[in-house]
């Protein structure tokens, strides 16, 4: 019949492409939402780098244009895209590949691979230059030799230098790179975490260039940098690459997986799981923030010259690349890392008396030979004259920086400190041995101090159950025999009086999962229990899952790709297979169901659907309250808490069986464990913790009373950790006596590790402030990194309190010598310590606690002091007792002269600091027992309520 094509209905067409409507969409895309087919998605992608281009004019025409290639996926679609939209908009550009060969073996070397296969697939030259040859160094020798720890620094340094190396040899004018939309918005809420406006406006311009006053005549101030992915989401990089079936490379870097970029990347994909926009609206905010820094005209950007070295831009005399390869080749990894102004300032110094302030290497002592020789360039084009425009690397290595520079001055003491001209130590002087330990300690800003963690736990999987049937010669249809899967191991806390550390504890702890079930009725093992040991005076709270929640719309989304991916039915079976084990070829046989048959298979699936809903509420029901447990000095040894409940087992096929349904041919998977995330934190438990500022002489007071041998040394934060002595009186009495690490001002804003410190301080039932009662006005107690700390809330307060008590001001602030009878160092000392505690934990001051003047045998400045000391005390006690009014600090505090070094007076000491806590144990042990009766009047009044209520309806339902 003519014309039935024509009138016959088109089916509709399901989930259409939003922009041509005539394809099925295969993608949605990650930055809008849209429902794309894949050409469609090519154009757009495509033409919003192009308008990006064009928007921002990055190139002329005629530019040379170096791609910065490593393999990966972003360089590898900016290097076809570049190549596509040249070709197609006639930008005009001569184009080539740069690589960058860090030497990282097993990483790079592979990626390398990629990108010289992209330069043959597109046609673009290639330059490759390595780190090994333009500093000596490759990234896997630079691990060796400074660990896994701040390679990146090195990495990042040398990377940024290295490009603009190699874009002079290839004299191009412009180098583009693969930052995409996820790595600026990156490094925004980096910079502003860092509070780092300049590098803020850097990292948001699209395109850049650093001026220099070319003192030198280094070209590196003309190279234009420019990132066409600026607003360009990764997940379409990524989408894009993999549609086109482009070859690229993709691994992590392995020396970077714990990378401060890392944290930032995470709450990123976090914030984008919740919004979409999040990573462009970052971006605007970046734009914005610089924009009003630019404005400001009183924020001003380092001045730009060029390092006295090796020639490249620099705002500081050495550039960091110069500075970080001399810390190398001498030996001194940690040159260049972290507070740099003071280690070039160091640097500077020892270079100005070693004689080393004219340019000296680059190279290593190994590297030697001539300019031509160190720079060896391994290359892919031909035309190498550029070579000759970069800068000479000497190979003069002798005026040498000193390991230590501080060793040749008279008044450096035999115990390594620095004195000032009164003999007291200085201790802004440079640290040395234990100290540089100390210096970095502080700059880990306790993420190494093992009195917290946080660790994910989950409870191992069931087992599956088995389908199984009896076979035996002459029974044709056996009986359903399957075993069920054992239950998933559980991860267990156990209270451990040996344990004093949280250093044992893993990130993760995965109990193991339970046995299969198997044929003949053999039902799995359950998972073996995991034990995880923890210290007395841990506190174990649960915490939010920082891994994406997946919302109902996700999961969705998830389920539309699986089934693009898959096929529906395939992505079905997939999804059944996860709840169900199924007899061999079952699948086909329910689908080919007779008519009239019952499908047992759906009602055993609706059956066990119930069944999942009665555990997922019980779950929900049972995780509305975050775990909290408190292993405290009640808790009896080996207690233990259940932390990660293991799944239970899947049920075997006899499980199903029915009076109709004689051979199911299907078993249940195992459940999964549940999973928590917990931290965990150590509070020390002990009688007694002593209090005081660095160097008070709290471990040599610790040492003279108990056999304990904390570490004593003449610098502050000798001790970091806090550590447990025990005094023993002769008639078997013991205190146990905990040296807490020293505390300075601040120290309740987490200053000098305060927040680490002062945490042990809470679980002791009595406080001793150890004071140095030797202190004279004027003591330097600035501790490299740590005391330069000054808030502007401390500096008003200070003002506000000069005004107030000018009896308190220093008598040197006016004139040097006036002496003022008012002031005491030691009560000032004192006072911080009551004000720290304070503002850490309100309350905290009103523990019974007692003073111990300690170095009273330094008899030209202790007894003076002591005297005025005690007044001060007296009247601030008596004060502080009226204004709280409050029982517990209702006496004097008692202040005992002590010499702890000497050993003197220490009996007196002990004796008192036994009555105190012997006091507070009798008061805790009434508490207890007062508590212990309530508790058991209530239980009692509960049981008689209960009983009542049982006559009264016994007696209803006789009547
Ligand atoms: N003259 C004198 N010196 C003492 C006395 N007690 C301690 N010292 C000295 O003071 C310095 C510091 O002592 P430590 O016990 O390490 O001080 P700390 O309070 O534990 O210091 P941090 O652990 O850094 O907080 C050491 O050089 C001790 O020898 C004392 O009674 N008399
Ligand atoms: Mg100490």
């Amino acid at each position: 019949m003519p014309g039935a094509t024509d009138t016959k209905p088109t089916k509709p067409l399901k989930n259409p492409c939003n922009l041509c409507q005539s394809v099925r969409a295969i993608l949605k895309r990650p930055k809008t939402g849209q429902q794309l087919c894949k050409e469609c998605f090519f154009h757009v992608f495509e033409t919003e780098i192009h308008n990006t281009i064009v928007d921002n004019k990055l190139f002329n025409k005629g530019d040379r244009v170096a791609i910065g290639a490593s393999g990966g996926k972003d360089s590898t679609v900016l290097a076809y895209v570049m190549k596509l939209l040249n070709d197609r908009y006639s930008y005009g550009l001569d184009l080539v590949l740069l690589s960058i060969d860090e030497g990282i073996t097993g990483y790079r070397d592979d990626s390398l691979e990629t990108v010289k296969r992209n330069r043959d697939q597109y046609q673009i030259p290639l330059l490759i230059i390595s780190y090994k040859d333009l500093y000596g160094w490759s990234m896997d020798d630079i691990v060796k030799e400074i660990g896994r720890k701040n390679n990146c620094t090195f990495c990042g340094v040398f990377r940024r230098q290295a490009l603009d190396r190699g874009a002079i040899m290839l004299n191009v004018d412009h180098i583009v790179t693969g930052h995409n939309a996820d790595d600026i918005a990156e490094t925004v809420l980096m910079n502003i975490l860092r509070g780092d406006l300049p590098r803020l406006q850097r990292c948001t311009s699209i395109i850049t260039n650093d001026t220099s006053e070319d003192s030198s005549g280094i070209e590196t101030s003309k190279i234009l940098r420019s990132k066409p992915f600026k607003y360009t989401y990764e997940k379409e990089i990524v989408m894009y690459a993999y549609f086109k079936k482009l070859d690229y490379f993709s691994t992590e870097c392995i020396y970077s997986p714990n990378a401060y970029r890392g944290h930032a990347r995470v709450f990123l994909k976090d914030l984008e799981a919740v919004r979409r926009t999040a990573i462009v609206d970052i971006i605007h905010s970046g734009e914005a923030l610089s924009a009003s820094v630019q404005a400001n005209e009183s924020t001003k950007l380092p001045t730009m010259a060029n390092c006295t070295r090796c020639g490249y831009i620099s705002s500081n005399e050495l550039c960091k690349a110069c500075l970080l390869l001399e810390g190398l080749n001498k030996g001194l990894p940690q040159l260049g890392i972290g507070h740099t102004t003071k280690i070039r300032r160091m640097h500077e110094a020892a270079s100005l008396t070693s004689g080393l302030s004219s340019p000296a290497s680059l190279s290593p002592p190994t590297a030697g030979g001539s300019a031509e020789e160190n720079v060896k360039v391994v290359t892919h084009i031909k035309d190498l004259g550029q070579l000759a425009t970069m800068p000479t690397l000497d190979s003069d290595n002798d005026g040498s920086l000193d390991k230590d520079n501080n060793t040749s001055e008279d008044n450096t003491p035999v115990d390594g400190w620095q004195r000032t001209v009164d003999g007291l130590p200085d201790y802004t002087a440079e640290p040395r041995g234990r100290a540089k330990g100390v210096e970095w300690k502080l700059r880990a800003k306790g993420r190494n101090f093992v009195d917290f963690c946080r660790i994910k736990v989950s409870g191992g999987q069931g087992g599956d159950g088995c389908v199984s049937f009896h076979r035996e010669k002459f029974v044709a249809f056996g009986q359903p025999n399957g075993g069920n899967g054992g239950r998933g191991g559980n991860v267990i806390f156990e209270a451990s009086s040996n344990e004093t550390s949280l250093q044992h504890i893993p990130h993760t702890a995965s109990a193991p999962r339970g046995v299969h079930g198997k044929g003949s009725l053999m039902h799995g093992h359950a998972g073996k229990d995991l034990i995880i040991k923890v210290p007395m005076g841990t506190i174990i709270r649960e915490v939010p899952s920082p891994e994406k929640e997946k919302s109902a719309e996700d999961e969705d989304e998830e389920l539309f790709h699986k089934s693009l991916e898959l096929g529906e039915t395939e992505a079905k079976d997939k999804e059944m297979s996860k709840r169900w084990v199924l007899y061999p070829r079952l699948a086909n046989s329910l689908t080919a169901l007779p008519e009239g048959k019952v499908n047992y298979f759906e009602e055993a699936q609706a059956w066990v659907a119930e069944e999942d809903r009665i555990v997922e509420a019980r779950r929900a029901a049972m995780s509305k309250k975050p775990l909290l447990l408190d292993v405290n000095e009640h808790t009896e040894d080996g207690t233990q808490f259940m932390v990660g409940r293991g799944g239970g087992g899947g049920y075997g096929n006899p499980h199903f069986l029915t009076t109709q349904n004689r051979a199911p041919k299907y078993a249940t998977r195992g459940r999964e464990g549940q999973t928590r995330w917990l931290t965990l934190e150590l509070k020390t438990i002990a009688d007694a913790g002593l209090v005081g500022l660095p160097n008070a002489g709290k471990s040599t007071f610790l040492q003279a009373v108990s056999n304990a041998h904390p570490a004593i040394a003449p610098y502050p934060f000798t001790t970091l950790n806090p550590y447990i002595g025990t005094v023993d009186y002769s008639d078997s009495y013991q205190v146990k006596v905990a040296d807490i690490p020293g505390l300075i001002r601040g120290a309740h804003m987490n200053v000098g590790l305060g927040h680490s410190f002062l945490r042990h301080v809470e679980r002791s039932k009595v406080l001793v402030y150890v004071i140095d009662i030797a202190a004279e006005f004027g003591i330097k107690r600035k501790v490299k990194g740590v005391d330069d700390w000054t808030p502007e809330e401390d500096l008003e307060q200070d003002e506000t309190k000069d005004d107030e008590s000018a009896s308190l001001k220093s008598p040197q602030d006016e004139d040097p010598n006036a002496v003022n009878a008012e002031y005491s160092q030691p009560f000032e000392d004192w006072k911080t310590l009551l004000d720290e505690l304070e503002a850490y934990q309100p309350g905290l001051t009103r523990r019974p606690s007692m003073i111990i003047a300690n170095k009273a045998d330094v008899t030209e400045v202790a007894p003076k002091n002591l005297q005025l000391f005690q007044k001060l005390v007296h009247d601030e006690w008596a004060k502080r007792r009226v204004a709280n009014s409050s029982a517990t600090d209702n006496y004097d505090i008692k202040i005992v002269p002590v010499s702890a070094k000497y050993k003197k007076n220490i009996v007196k000491v002990t004796s008192i600091l036994r009555e105190i806590v012997e006091a507070e144990k009798a008061k805790e042990s009434v508490a207890a027992a007062r508590k212990e009766q309530r508790e058991r009047e209530e239980e009692e009044e509960a049981l008689a309520f209960k009983a009542t209520r049982r006559n009264i309806m016994n007696n209803s339902q006789n009547e």
